[in-house]
């Protein structure tokens, strides 16, 4: 299927419902019978699904970093002053401004292809993008560094896959078929991660960090909340078993708003909703950005 979250992504995807948008489409085919599961990029699955969808299988995760994309750079450390970066990811502009305030950060939009096409026509000196998207489409190539997570977290589910069922009355139990698609360690992490990220607003446009990984059964989890500009950053973390991921991500979470991460957000939101407003008249004169995870 190509959803209309495919077709209109490079004009006014923030004006009609964001990246939630591609899952719903899916979700109203299941709904009539269409499709019997969709496919997901888990990063762009909202943390809270509609009564009577459910998650029935997270996939073993692929690399769930982020890539320094450029043709004449091997990494952000060797970017001149004033160079720009493109990248729409609040969390991804957040982190670069923190580490490397002399760079300049500029959106990036539409999909991989549209992306890549921006940086070799000169637009951008360095793009930042999901290791896993470009190594999917047979693009590792263009990865020129991998960033460390300790340096660029990555979002919540970035780089894992899963499967979306709807409930159904044929008595076929489609969980049941799907479950040994499911990776158990990759489900566990990511339900620590998305938990973070439901305390903190869910699929909310802030730049949140939520990273976990699975190792004998336990789970090390690191979070970072932080204002656009880097300047105010919370970052937190726990181990323990992985057996129990929400409790762990309620953990961090609760670390995290020791900081203040709620007050660090605020500033966020309020300045999400100057962007929304922004986005809107940029809207009626043509264009309009939308941000990403
Ligand atoms: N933001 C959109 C999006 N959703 C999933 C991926 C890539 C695959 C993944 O992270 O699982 C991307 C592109 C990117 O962030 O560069």
């Amino acid at each position: 299927m190509s959803t209309k979250g495919d077709q209109i992504l490079d004009r006014t995807l923030s004006k009609v419902g964001g990246k939630g948008l591609f899952v719903k489409e899916l979700e109203v085919a299941m709904a009539e019978g269409r499709a019997d599961l969709a496919v997901h990029s888990l990063k762009d699955v909202p943390m809270e699904l509609p009564e009577g969808f459910a998650l029935a299988a997270v996939l073993e995760r692929e690399d769930p970093r982020d890539a320094f994309v450029s043709n004449d750079y091997a990494s952000l450390a060797e970017l001149p002053a004033g160079a720009v970066v493109g990248t729409s990811s609040l969390r991804r502009q957040s982190l670069i401004a923190a580490r490397y305030p002399h760079l300049v950060i500029k959106p990036l939009r539409g999909n991989l292809d549209t992306r890549l096409g921006k940086l070799d026509r000169g637009d951008y000196a360095a793009i930042i993008l999901a290791a896993a998207g470009l190594k999917r489409l047979g693009l590792p190539q263009r990865i020129r560094a991998l960033l460390d997570p300790a340096d660029s977290l990555p979002a919540a589910g970035q780089g894992a896959m899963a499967i979306e069922i709807a409930e159904r009355d044929d008595g076929i139990d489609l969980m049941a078929l799907l479950a040994p698609l499911n990776h158990e360690a990759t489900a566990q992490a990511v339900t620590a991660e998305r938990k973070v990220s439901k305390v903190f607003g869910g699929s909310c446009q802030v730049p949140l960090a939520a990273f976990a990984t699975v190792e004998d059964g336990q789970m090390h989890l690191r979070a970072m909340v932080a204002t656009p500009d880097g300047v105010r950053m919370a970052s937190a973390e726990v181990r323990g078993a992985a057996a129990d991921p929400e409790a762990l991500g309620q953990q961090v979470a609760d670390l995290l708003r020791a900081q203040d991460a709620v007050g660090i957000l605020a500033s966020c939101l309020s300045e999400a909703a100057q962007a929304d407003a922004d986005a809107r008249s940029a809207t009626l004169a043509g264009g309009a950005p939308a941000a990403d995870a």
